[in-house]
């Protein structure tokens, strides 16, 4: 023991030496005999106890047990009982022993000799871990078995819930947060009575006095319980989600323990890995950085809330509709009456202009396709020319964005088969960014394996345009045709004829072993998250305004008029908000975003992303999947 000094009230300053407790000990039975004669309470009972003879020994015991300790006495051999029969059957094998020979036989031959060789041997072999003895068959039925757990704390909970049973007042474990200290020690799981807590009986007691109760403890906790009896087998296979909604416990009121609860963001892939209750599961984020899960609302119940919301606000419109007429979304795409008059002539004029001036659609004589500026503009009046409720039951009749069902998605892992079509490339973003530019640079790179989709038009052909080379002209019939079958990813009507990317011009690429590449509206976003397509989304983020400003000084807008003319400060402006409001609505639906700050590394970043979406596993739906497709 490590000698220290310490005050002896009766006699003053001591010397602790290594035998430094027995010492103690006697000053302060010493000291305590003044006091007895004094009447202090407990002062005899404590004399007693500290002069019992049997502390005594086990003092002197545990002191020579440190001394040993500190020389860690190791044995020579643990195999001396061996020897020592091999010295006697040696002894017995000389004919003519000396009186020593004699003398060491009859030593090593004595039964308690042999015995203390044994025990040494044991010692020695360390082979004295003790054998419990046979449970008794003839329990009591009534006894309860209790299970004593001892939990150290440290700055982590200790990922476990309780609830009060109301009728019997039983205070029961309600949930093991799984990777929690709880869990982790294996010995608590929900459904185990608790009985006490550090010695405090908590029958009777409110739950929120127990936590009490837990939150004052420090280092290690006991715990005592009644271990429940048919303990349910968790056979869950992994479950794998994407959040289509954010989640923040701290505002539900119906979160069993908000401190269990996780937080989530709309994109986000979580892994289910407990949904024994129904209503609760429990859910880690990945990528992970902890091994503790947290509670999430489960399907069930997000449904369950949402139809409570249908009840008590039955005016309030569907949500599918709110997401794609909200007065901010509308201020975004309206044009007024005055805007469209003024508009038609501008564009003729520039409709015109475009003949000369398309972009590049010819590199070393491959057609660059799905770049006319007709079929992106036609967009901008696609709210007017088939007003917001006919464009949402055309295009959105399963409620895209609202269903209750989607608050989740079922994703699995899926690595692209080589020998499977390309996934097809799908960008958004806001108009202006960048999007056509990025798309165009991209198809440049080659020609041969990126390629854009060749849209359908109502137009006539112009002299020298070819059908499935610029467009694929077809009658106003076939394209009602195709619409009513769906058979567009979007469509749009301009100066009163139909333009539209169809299903079928993206197969036609894709078949030809060829990676499309398309811009969709954000609306389109359910026709190409298909198991035929697989879209790889990719959103083109604006960077700030005041960024873009160093950025487009050079550069070009064409604006609502279908002017071409440099960028303005309000334009810019304009661009960073959409994108904020299009991320902040649809990021659950990206699968990649980059930030369109300077072309050449944004041009750089897209070419990676493509390559990745194609190259390595992404989360997928898996509705999108047979089970032999996964990685
Ligand atoms: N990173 C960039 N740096 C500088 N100029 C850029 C950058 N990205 C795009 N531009 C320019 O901005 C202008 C608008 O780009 P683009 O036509 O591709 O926009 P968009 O997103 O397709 O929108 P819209 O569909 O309305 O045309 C073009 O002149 C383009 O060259």
């Amino acid at each position: 023991m490590k000698p220290a000094v310490e005050t002896d009230p009766v006699s003053g300053p001591m010397e602790v030496g290594d035998n430094g407790l027995t010492q103690i000990l006697a000053h302060v039975v010493s000291g305590m005999r003044g006091s007895i004669n004094k009447d202090v309470n407990g002062v005899e009972l404590l004399h007693s106890l500290l002069s019992a003879p049997w502390l005594q020994s086990l003092l002197k015991i545990y002191e020579c047990l440190q001394q040993d300790l500190k020389h860690s006495p190791r044995p020579h051999l643990s195999y001396s009982s061996g020897l020592s029969l091999q010295i006697l059957s040696d002894l017995m094998a000389i004919s003519n022993p000396s009186d020593e020979a004699r003398e060491l036989y009859s030593l090593l031959s004595q039964p308690h000799l042999q015995a203390l060789l044994s025990a040494h041997d044991t010692v020695g072999l360390r082979d004295y871990e003790p054998e419990l003895p046979p449970l008794p068959k003839d329990l009591p039925e009534d006894e309860e078995a209790m299970r004593i757990v001892c939990l150290v704390k440290n700055n982590q909970p200790l990922g476990a819930t309780i609830r009060r049973d109301d009728v019997t007042g039983e205070i029961y474990i309600a949930r093991v947060i799984h990777g929690g200290l709880a869990d982790r020690s294996g010995l608590l799981h929900a459904g185990d009575r608790l009985v006490e807590v550090n010695g405090h009986p908590v029958f009777g007691l409110e739950p929120e006095q127990i936590i009490q109760i837990l939150a004052h403890s420090q280092g290690t906790i006991m715990f005592k319980v009644v271990p429940i009896t048919d303990r349910p087998v968790n056979n869950q296979t992994m479950l794998y989600m994407r959040a289509m909604v954010d989640y923040n416990p701290l505002v539900d009121p119906s979160i069993p323990c908000a401190d269990a609860g996780m937080a989530f963001r709309k994109g986000e892939i979580l892994e289910i890995v407990d949904q024994t209750d129904a209503l609760w599961w429990q859910a880690i984020k990945l990528p992970s950085i902890s091994a503790c899960a947290g509670l999430i609302p489960s399907t069930k119940l997000l449904k369950r809330r949402q139809k409570e919301v249908w009840w008590t606000q039955p005016y309030q419109p569907h949500t599918c509709v709110t997401t794609l007429t909200t007065v901010d979304e509308e201020e975004d795409i309206a044009i007024d009456d005055k805007c469209i008059e003024a508009d038609e002539e501008a564009f003729e004029s520039e409709e015109l202009n475009d003949e000369e001036s398309e972009f590049s659609t010819n590199v070393d004589g491959i057609y660059l396709t799905g770049f006319r500026r007709s079929l992106r503009l036609c967009r901008w009046r696609r709210g007017q020319a088939f007003g917001t409720s006919q464009f949402c039951s055309l295009r959105c009749p399963t409620s895209f964005n609202s269903s209750p069902s989607n608050s989740y998605e079922e994703v699995v892992r899926y690595q692209h088969h080589p020998e499977h079509t390309h996934r097809l490339i799908a960008l958004v973003g806001p108009s202006g960014v960048g999007v056509n530019e990025l798309r165009r640079r991209l198809i440049e790179i080659n020609p041969k394996v990126y390629q854009g989709a060749v849209p359908h038009t109502t137009r006539p052909p112009r002299c020298h345009e070819e059908s499935g080379r610029e467009y694929h002209f077809v009658s106003k019939e076939q394209f009602d045709k195709m619409i009513y079958n769906r058979r567009f990813i979007e469509f749009g009507e301009f100066e009163g004829h139909l333009y539209g990317t169809s299903v079928d011009a993206v197969k036609d690429v894709l078949a030809a072993a060829k990676i499309c590449v398309i811009d969709i509206e954000p609306h389109a976003l359910e026709s190409v998250r298909s198991p035929e397509l697989r879209a790889y989304v990719i959103f083109i983020k604006p960077p700030s305004a005041e960024q873009m400003k160093n950025t487009r000084m050079n550069s070009h807008i064409v604006t609502n008029y279908f002017i071409s003319r440099p960028f303005k400060d309000e334009d810019l402006q304009e661009i960073e908000d959409a994108g904020h409001k299009m991320q902040q609505q649809y990021c659950q639906f990206f699968d990649h975003v980059i930030v369109n700050d300077g072309l050449q590394a944004a041009c750089v970043q897209l070419l990676t992303a493509v390559r990745r979406a194609q190259d390595e596993p992404q989360w997928v739906p898996a509705a999108w999947i047979k089970p032999s497709d996964q990685s």
